[in-house]
């Protein structure tokens, strides 16, 4: 198997791959296309922080990998190069609590981390407001993947104290995006009354990407990412299809990676519909991984043991649970609706016979893949 040009293998020093950053997660697209509405929408909540005003409130909401989280840090990055607005995203899968927001925003403000030792809430929100006024600077703060601040009880007190930073701190000017990719969570209705009567946002919607747009979109993700005739236009459409099914975009761009990394494991130049559909055994479970990826390791021993009892009454799973964790039945419960939130466990109530009504619960994957992305 060595290169010869004609016979359609690869040499050694030879790949596939013109760039291979281009399908890395991180990668932030150069062109961005079918989402100029929402984009329209998004510049128009955000217009008054270009001529010092507090921005709109916004509501963004859409499945997993429609281009919400890329939208926003287009426009973030864009009024950072031609305005003064200081500009914040805060990923709440990591930082989960108000605290923990205000952290972040702390450290983007500031440039330093605030003090380690801990500083009270109060100290913390009002060092930050003291900031914004001195410098008479906007702040536009996107709480992405906002769902997560609602399973950990925080988000009205987040959003609340946001909101609220102006009264508390005359002059203050913040305005906040909330983009939920939950669609089964009302961002609004799911806040307290007091948090209700102050937030009356936009609201922007991401649909899913329809077959079409996906090979749009695809191919000229491929043509940055592969030489030229790595991927002809069978197997593009195949990656569509299978990236249509679930809508996310992501699956897509995994597909593409590893079905070009399938290639030349057989030193193929050029990428088969074989390579693709081996590829897709992986990329499917791209959503997964990233759900597993934003757990605590109560919350990850919870799925493990669930996958290791995977059928069994729920009284047992408590049981192996405790026996792992140490943790309690209130704990054990709170942990189950946020993986029930979160799509990774099902849950039934259903009668038992002599116990009344009791709640079972099942993984919502086979045991297998999830536990192969827990222990790897
Ligand atoms: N219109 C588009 N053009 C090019 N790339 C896109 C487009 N939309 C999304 N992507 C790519 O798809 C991936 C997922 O997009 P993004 O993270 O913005 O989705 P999201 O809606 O925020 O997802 P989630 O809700 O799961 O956080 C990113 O790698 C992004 O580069």
């Amino acid at each position: 198997m060595t290169g010869d040009p004609e016979d359609g293998m690869l040499s050694w020093d030879e790949s596939v791959f013109r760039d291979e950053h281009v399908f890395e997660i991180d990668y932030v697209p150069e062109t961005f296309r079918h989402r100029e509405s929402q984009l329209e929408s998004l510049k128009y909540a955000l217009r008054p922080a270009a001529r010092g005003s507090r921005p709109l409130n916004t509501v963004v909401r859409g499945p997993p990998g429609t281009g919400k989280t890329t939208s926003v840090q287009k426009l973030f990055s864009e009024l950072r190069a031609q305005t003064d607005v200081r500009t914040v995203r805060v990923n709440c899968q990591v930082d989960s609590t108000r605290y923990a927001v205000f952290s972040r925003i702390f450290e983007s403000v500031f440039d330093y981390e605030p003090p380690s030792s801990g500083i009270s809430f109060k100290k913390l929100f009002g060092q930050i407001a003291d900031r914004l006024v001195e410098e008479d600077e906007v702040l536009a703060v996107a709480l992405d993947d906002v769902n997560y601040l609602f399973y950990e009880n925080e988000a009205s007190d987040a959003l609340y104290s946001l909101l609220r930073a102006h009264e508390a701190h005359a002059g203050a000017k913040v305005g906040v995006i909330c983009v939920s990719s939950d669609l089964s969570l009302s961002v609004i209705e799911e806040l307290d009354s007091r948090v209700q009567s102050v937030f009356r946002p936009e609201e922007v919607y991401f649909p899913k990407y329809d077959v079409d747009e996906v090979v749009d979109i695809l191919r000229e993700r491929a043509e940055r990412g592969f030489h030229d005739g790595v991927l002809g236009a069978a197997e593009l459409d195949r990656v569509a299809e299978l990236t249509a099914e679930s809508g996310d975009l992501r699956v897509g761009i995994d597909l593409l990676r590893r079905a070009g990394l399938n290639a030349e494991m057989r030193a193929s130049r050029t990428i088969s519909v074989d390579d693709v559909d081996e590829a897709y055994e992986k990329s499917k479970y791209v959503h997964l991984s990233r759900s597993l990826r934003g757990l605590s390791d109560s919350e990850t021993a919870l799925v493990a043991v669930l996958a290791e009892h995977d059928g069994e009454q729920a009284g047992s799973v408590y049981e192996a649970f405790h026996e792992r964790t140490d943790l309690g039945y209130t704990r054990y419960s709170e942990i189950v609706n946020k993986l029930d939130q979160l799509g990774l466990v099902e849950t039934e109530y259903a009668e038992v016979e002599g116990r009344g009504r009791s709640r079972s619960i099942s993984l919502a994957y086979d045991p297998e893949p999830v536990l192969e992305r827990i222990e790897g």
